[in-house]
């Protein structure tokens, strides 16, 4: 079982941590299966699971609603949840509450927000109710509207600043680790040396303590856009498209279904009912 505890232990050891999305039993199964640390049940599944353009119409009901499916598939990983938009922009009150129902609702060991040091305090608060938090600063989603796009960050020296800042900001929460997501390599190895909880990257470059990919990017079952950091190690839209080819193909020729697919009846029954 990988805890909250491994990460920092890792960091210490020097050992990568590596980390998925999942949004579903299926898939959480097959992740966990394969030896991952952890596993992150990300907003991002606004995009990959719901189709809309961003994250931001992402809700509670359906962060919860994936998170319980994927934590029905996981036995060894260390499960995730983000916070959705508006979930805890509000106040603390809202923030803590949020993240509880993470927990207790949608069952997972930690949960993750976007920000660094203008929600280090609600960051503190759902640590003191005892919830494990993780840190996601750089190209922060969420924030899409305010950056003009999905804009890589940090190649300007106050925002490269500012990125340092809310890593020192998270780590002084409490914050267990850090996602840093598309920033210049150079930077993130900058922050991974400062400071003494994990960085987990994407897009980050290699010098991060661990890694997180979109599950659907690395199995090339998203095609909407690749951001450059989203290493496909294989095709399976295009193997989909072969199987379901296949299916339709033996559903028109009568090849599918054969004898082997098929219930038998007991040729008495039959008989009466041939003979009524
Ligand atoms: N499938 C998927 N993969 C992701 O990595 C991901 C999501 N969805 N949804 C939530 C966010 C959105 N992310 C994105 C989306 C697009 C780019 C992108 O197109 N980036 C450009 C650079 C743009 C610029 O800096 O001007 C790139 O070429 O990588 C990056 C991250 C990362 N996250
Ligand atoms: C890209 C990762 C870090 C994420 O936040 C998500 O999948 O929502
Ligand atoms: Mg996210």
């Amino acid at each position: 079982m990988f805890t909250v505890n491994s990460f920092m232990e890792s960091k210490i050891k020097g050992e990568k941590i590596t980390m998925l999305t999942a949004y579903d039993y299926s898939m959480a199964k097959i992740v966990d299966g394969s030896s991952i640390d952890s596993i992150l049940v990300g907003d991002s599944l606004g995009m990959v699971v719901q189709g809309y353009e961003s994250t931001l119409e992402v809700t509670m009901e359906d962060m919860i609603y994936h998170c319980r499916a994927v934590r029905r598939g996981t036995k060894n990983a260390f499960v995730v949840g983000d916070l959705p938009f508006m979930s805890y922009h509000i106040s603390t009150e809202d923030a803590i509450r949020n993240a509880g129902r993470l927990i207790q609702e949608g069952k997972v060991h930690g949960v993750k927000l976007e920000g660094g040091v203008e929600i280090a305090d609600k960051v503190k608060a759902i640590i003191n109710a005892q919830i494990p938090v993780m840190g996601h600063i750089g190209l922060t989603p969420q924030s899409v509207n305010m950056f003009g796009g999905f804009k890589v960050q940090g190649n300007e020296v106050q925002r490269a600043r500012k990125v340092i800042a809310d890593a020192i900001a998270l780590e002084k929460a409490g914050a267990f680790a850090i996602v840093l997501e598309a920033i210049p390599g150079k930077l993130a190895k900058l922050i991974s040396e400062k400071i003494a909880i994990p960085t987990i990257g994407i897009g980050a470059g290699k010098h991060c303590d661990g890694q997180v990919l979109v599950l659907n990017d690395l199995l090339g079952m998203y095609s909407d856009f690749t951001p450059k950091f989203a290493k496909r190690y294989g095709n399976l839209s295009r193997e989909i498209t072969t199987f379901i080819g296949q299916y339709v193909n033996e559903v028109k020729q009568g090849s599918f279904p054969e004898e082997k697919h098929t219930f038998d009846i007991n040729e008495d029954l039959l008989k009466i009912l041939r003979d009524e």
